[in-house]
This record gives structure tokens, sequence and C-alpha cells, in this order.
């Protein structure tokens, strides 16, 4: 076994040549296997074994600096640098990390998680070492998907003028999650599928290995390239910006790539080495449906097929069949989604509309200014998005779509605490940056229904911007009996008794009926309170219920700044009755990977925590 030689860093560099293959089928092989168990982002990493191999090989890390865009490919890396046995606990409480973390390792350069970003981070790198007359190369590791997100374009268009090297790898397997859209991915694919092109960069690497550094390197590159101006002309997005182009050059050939690397780094000025590979590689099941095993939960490894699959359906497929529904009678409802149609269970949508269904690629930012323009125009936009990557579009929610007024609807999948891919994608500031914004008006249902119920008031009763949220997962199918209308800034009564009061957000007020059963059985009286609206919230509620409570309990799945705790308290504060108040939320800080059971017990809002809490602010009253 050759991954037995591969301990630490460095180790890579003491093999022979014949090896680089057989290590490739061996890492191949302990990512199918751990990853079976762990689960975790299964084929993309697949797809760039031999990438990463290569980038280890040419370049000196970590002194050299890689930054791995989103990260999530990034496994084949973690194991070239001496995190082999971590694999284990890959994505885990306390485990390794899913993505590159500087506090993980210093062969990591940089923290990613969300897309677009290597260029940007990697050209500070470059222009820090420059500034400070050091001397390193950097490589930024973009996917073609994520080279659908403007940041991208933002970073190439700055790093046109450099004079000095800076590589950017383009990844390109093809593929998004999903299928990559739009003109930049035709774009590359017309590259690809130039087979003379292709037998022209068979021989360019030798070619130019041999010719000296420098600017004879790039006027070389650009002689040669001017002769064939016709079948490379898919290139000149970038060459006519200024950034030099290397490639299509074949993701699966280790020495080749090696070879195009060094040719890479000798040229004076940022260059784009066009690297072609095959998403899920070496893994049948994956290379058939790759979107399937871009994140995978642990599965079978001979049938592909997933363990342990949810009971019930998720929020995502209750929304999808939800606007589905309505979108057959109201022929002005669209959808869009930032690359993420599975995810967000826009996939169904997307085949039975497919005239109303808009995939903008990454960028979140864009697709919220498109569907204010599409509300400007008429049309009734749901913009389906996580909550972390709505993160990116806060200046388009608040210039582009409220202070318009325009009726957007956000379904804001992945709110709360997500899991495994840990702090970059956590959902657990949305209702606080939203809330924040004049005109904004957020929903949270407490179960299936009522996110059906909420989508309807959204696009049929409501005109304005408005988001609903819900969380990473199953849906809770529980309070059937509860289903009270849905109105503006209307909470809704499910439990009214006097003394405690708890008033729980969404995906809460499964967990604050737990702790109402057990407080009851402890003799104390306590009303529950679903919040539906985190903004506006139900004042005239909250001023009743302050008359005959001594304690008012908030409950959400968000951080305490900015909550809906925050407002409430806030709100019983301003008037002259006095219960006490206890903001039970999530604290104000990043939260790492793990089981969103683990991280609930950690943070102190899982149920015995919530009990513990509420008994003891009681006893003080
Ligand atoms: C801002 C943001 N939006 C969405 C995502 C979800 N996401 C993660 S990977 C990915 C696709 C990336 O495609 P590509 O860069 O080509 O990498 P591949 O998986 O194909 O290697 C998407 C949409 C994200 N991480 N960040
Ligand atoms: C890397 C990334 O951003 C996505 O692949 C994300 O991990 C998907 O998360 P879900 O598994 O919740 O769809
Ligand atoms: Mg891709």
């Amino acid at each position: 076994m050759i991954l037995e030689k591969i301990n630490k860093p460095g180790d890579v560099k003491k093999l022979s040549p014949i090896e680089y293959n057989q290590l490739a089928e061996e890492i191949r092989d302990f990512l199918i296997n751990h990853i079976s168990k762990t689960g975790g982002h299964l084929a993309s990493n697949l797809g760039v074994v031999e990438l990463t191999i290569a980038l280890h090989l040419a370049f000196d890390l970590p002194k050299d600096k890689i930054i791995w865009d989103v990260g999530h490919q990034s496994y084949t890396h973690k194991i070239l640098t001496g995190r082999k046995d971590q694999f284990d606990g890959l994505r885990k409480f306390g485990g390794m990390s899913g993505f590159p973390k500087r506090n993980e390792s210093n062969y990591d350069a940089f923290d990613t998680g969300h897309s677009s970003t290597s260029i940007s981070a990697g050209l500070g790198y470059v222009c820090s070492r420059d500034c400070q007359g050091q001397n390193y190369s950097v490589v930024s590791v973009i996917g073609d998907g994520a080279l659908t997100g403007g940041m991208a374009y933002e970073a190439l268009n700055n790093a046109s003028s450099l004079k000095t090297n800076f590589i950017i790898v383009l990844n390109d397997n093809a593929m998004s999650i999903s299928k990559n859209i739009g003109g930049v991915s035709y774009m590359l694919s017309d590259i690809r599928s130039s087979d003379s092109y292709i037998d022209f960069k068979e021989n360019l690497a030798n070619s130019l290995y041999k010719i000296p550094g420098g600017s004879r390197m790039v006027s070389a590159l650009k002689k040669t390239k001017n002769n064939l101006k016709q079948i490379i002309l898919p290139n000149q997005l970038f060459e006519s910006m200024g950034i030099a182009y290397l490639g299509p050059v074949n993701g699966h050939d280790t020495e080749k790539l090696i070879k195009t690397l060094k040719v890479a780094k000798r040229i004076n000025g940022a260059v784009i080495v066009h690297v072609v590979t095959q998403k899920g590689r070496g893994y049948k099941q994956a290379e058939r449906n790759p979107s399937k095993f871009h994140g995978i939960a642990p599965f079978d490894v001979k049938t592909g097929n997933v363990l342990n699959k949810p009971k019930n359906p998720t929020y995502s497929s209750v929304f999808s069949d939800a606007i589905c529904r309505l979108a057959k009678k109201d022929k002005k409802i669209c959808a869009i989604t930032a690359a993420m149609p599975d995810g967000t269970g826009l996939t169904k949508f997307s085949k039975w509309f497919p005239d109303r269904f808009f995939d903008v690629g990454i960028a979140e930012e864009h697709a919220t200014t498109f569907a204010a323009g599409m509300a400007a125009g008429g049309m009734k936009p749901v913009f389906a998005v996580y909550s972390s990557f709505l993160q990116r579009a806060y200046d388009q929610i608040l210039h582009d779509v409220c202070i318009q007024q325009l009726h957007v609807v956000f379904a804001i999948d992945r709110a709360g605490l997500v899991g495994a891919d840990g702090e970059t994608h956590q959902g657990i500031f949305d209702l606080s940056f939203l809330s924040s914004i004049p005109n904004m008006t957020i929903f949270a249902p407490k179960n299936d229904w009522e996110l059906k119920e909420g989508l309807k008031f959204a696009l049929e009763e409501h005109n304005g911007p408005i988001a609903l949220r819900y969380p990473r997962g199953e849906a809770c199918t529980d309070f059937h009996e509860f289903k009270e209308e849905i109105v503006l800034a209307k909470s809704e009564i499910l439990y009214k008794e006097k003394d405690i009061a708890i008033l729980a957000v969404g995906s809460m007020v499964k967990l604050g009926d737990e702790v109402r059963k057990r407080l009851k059985a402890r003799g104390l009286n306590v009303s529950l309170v679903n919040a539906r609206f985190v903004k506006p919230i139900d004042e005239k509620l909250i001023l009743e219920l302050s008359m005959n409570h001594s304690l008012i309990v908030t409950l959400e799945e968000n951080v305490a700044s900015g909550g809906y705790g925050r407002a409430v308290c806030q709100m019983i504060n301003d008037t002259k009755l006095k219960p006490r108040c206890l903001e039970i939320s999530l604290p104000d800080d990043y939260i790492e990977h793990g089981s969103v059971d683990i991280l609930m017990k950690e943070a102190g809002i899982d149920v015995d925590s919530i009990e513990e809490r509420i008994l003891s602010v009681h006893k003080e009253i």
C-alpha cells in the first residue's frame, strides 16, 4: 500500500512517479470507504485526487499557499498533510472539519465554505507577499461552478493588472452541485469539446516547459496562441483581460499537471490553468450521479443507497410541493435558485414550470436583485436559498427589495443549525440581519402544514418583502390540531395558562412543548405560544401575556443579538409591566461542526438545559 507511506506533510514528495497512479487509486478507495461511514462531499473530492497530488508535488507547502474555493474538495489535501487518521471524525463534533481551517493545520492557507472567494483571497495573499518583498507561490483552485459567482469576476478584473505570479487553477468538471449553467459554462464546454485544441494542448506543456521563464514565457505563450486564434477563440475572455491561459489539461494525468503547473509558476502575472476533471471519478455510482454524491449522508458502498433515510418529508420537500401547487393556479409565481435546485427542493418546479424557473448560478446577490426586478415587472418571485448563503445579499435585500417594498418571497431553507458543515453554513444569523431591515416581514412555521400555509399567505395575502425560514432536514409533523388562520403579526396560542409563558420560534415550538410538559409535571402553569412572526412581533399578545405571567421565555435557533427574544424583551422592558424575561437563543458566536443534537446541547438550547434554565430563573421570582 502506497497510502501507508503518506503519514505526514511532504511524504508524497518521497514517492517515485510510477507510484502516483496507484496512490490516486488508493486515496479514492480510502475516501469512498470513509465517506460512506461519515458522510461528506464525495464526488467533488474523487474528481481532484490527481490534481491535489500534482499541486503538492509542484509546490512547496506550507511556504506556498493553496486556496481551495468552497473547500469541500480539500479531503485529499488533508490526507497529504498528515490528517489521514482524522477521517473517522470527519465533520463530527470535536473532529476534523470538512473544509480547510487555518486553526486545524498551517497547510490550510485560508478558511472557505462559501463559494467564489478563492481568487480574491489568493490575490490578497499575492499583494501581501509583494508588499513585504516575500517569495512564495499562491494558487487559488476554483471550480467551474464557483466561477459563476460574481466575486470571482471582481477578483479577475483586479488580478488582470498584476505583474507578479498568481496561479488560478480552474477545476472544470462541467458540474456545480447540479449541472453547471450559464454563459461561462457554455464557453468552458466549447473549449473542452474542441478536439484540435486538446491535441494542441497535449504538446503545449512539453514545449513551454523548455522555454526560460519570465516575460519570454508570456510572449512565447502569446505567439503560439496568436497562430491558433481560430481554434482557441473561447479563452479570449481571460486573455483579453490580460490573464494568461493554459489548458485545457487532463486533470487525471498527474505528470502532465505537474508540468503545466511548473510552466504556470514562471509567468509574470495572473495565469489560469484550465484543468478538466470528472466529478465522482472512480466510483461508478458517483460518476453516474455526481449531484447525489456531491454531499452525501452515510451510504452503502455496493448500492450507493443512503442509510437511515428520514421518515418524514423534509421541509425542502414540503416547500417543493407547496410552491408547485400554488404555481399551478397562479402563472405569476416564479422560482429562483442560486445553483441549489436539489437542496432547496426546486427541482420539481424546474420540471413542471421550466419557463418560470431560473437557476442563476452561485449568485445570491444577483438572484436577489433579479427577483426585485421580476417583482417590479409584475411577477411573484420566490427566491429559495439557504440561510447562510443569503448573508451575501444583505445590501440587495435592503437596497433593491425592501426600500421599494417589492413583493419578493425569500424561502429560507437551512435556517438554524445545519450540523456537519459547521461555522460557515450554520443558518443562525438570518433573524438578526433580516430584522434590522425596514419593510421586511419574517415568518417561521412550526410544522409542515404551517410552511405550506405560510407560503400561501406570502404569495396570496401579503404584498411586500417576506421571508419564510425553516430548518434543514425532517419537517415537524406534530401539532396538526393547531391550525389557526395566519394573520400578519399574529402569533398562535397553543396552550393558555399563567405564570410561565414560552414563546417559541419555528423549529423551537416542538422543544418548547416538551419543556412545557416537563414543567407541568412539576406542577407549574405554562402557556405555549407559536410566535409565527418574528417581524413584526405580536405586541398585543406579548402585552397580554405580560399581565398574567411572571416569566416570559423566548426560544429561537438564532444568535441572541438582533433576534426575536431581544425584540420581545426590549418591548417588555419598555412597558410598566415587569415580568422576568429569559431569552434562550444561540450565543453570539460561530458554531462549529457536529450533529445538531450535540450542538444544541453545547449551546444550552436542548430540552434538559432549557428546563433547567427556566426552573432556576423561576425560583428567583
Ligand atoms: C455562496 C454559496 N452558495 C452556494 C454554495 C453551495 N455550493 C457548494 S459547492 C457548490 C457547487 C460548486 O461547484 P464547483 O465549484 O464547480 O465545484 P465541484 O463540486 O464541481 O468540484 C455549491 C453551489 C456555497 N458553498 N456558497
Ligand atoms: C459545500 C456546500 O456548500 C454544500 O454542498 C452544502 O454542504 C450542502 O448542504 P446540504 O447538505 O445541507 O444541502
Ligand atoms: Mg464543478
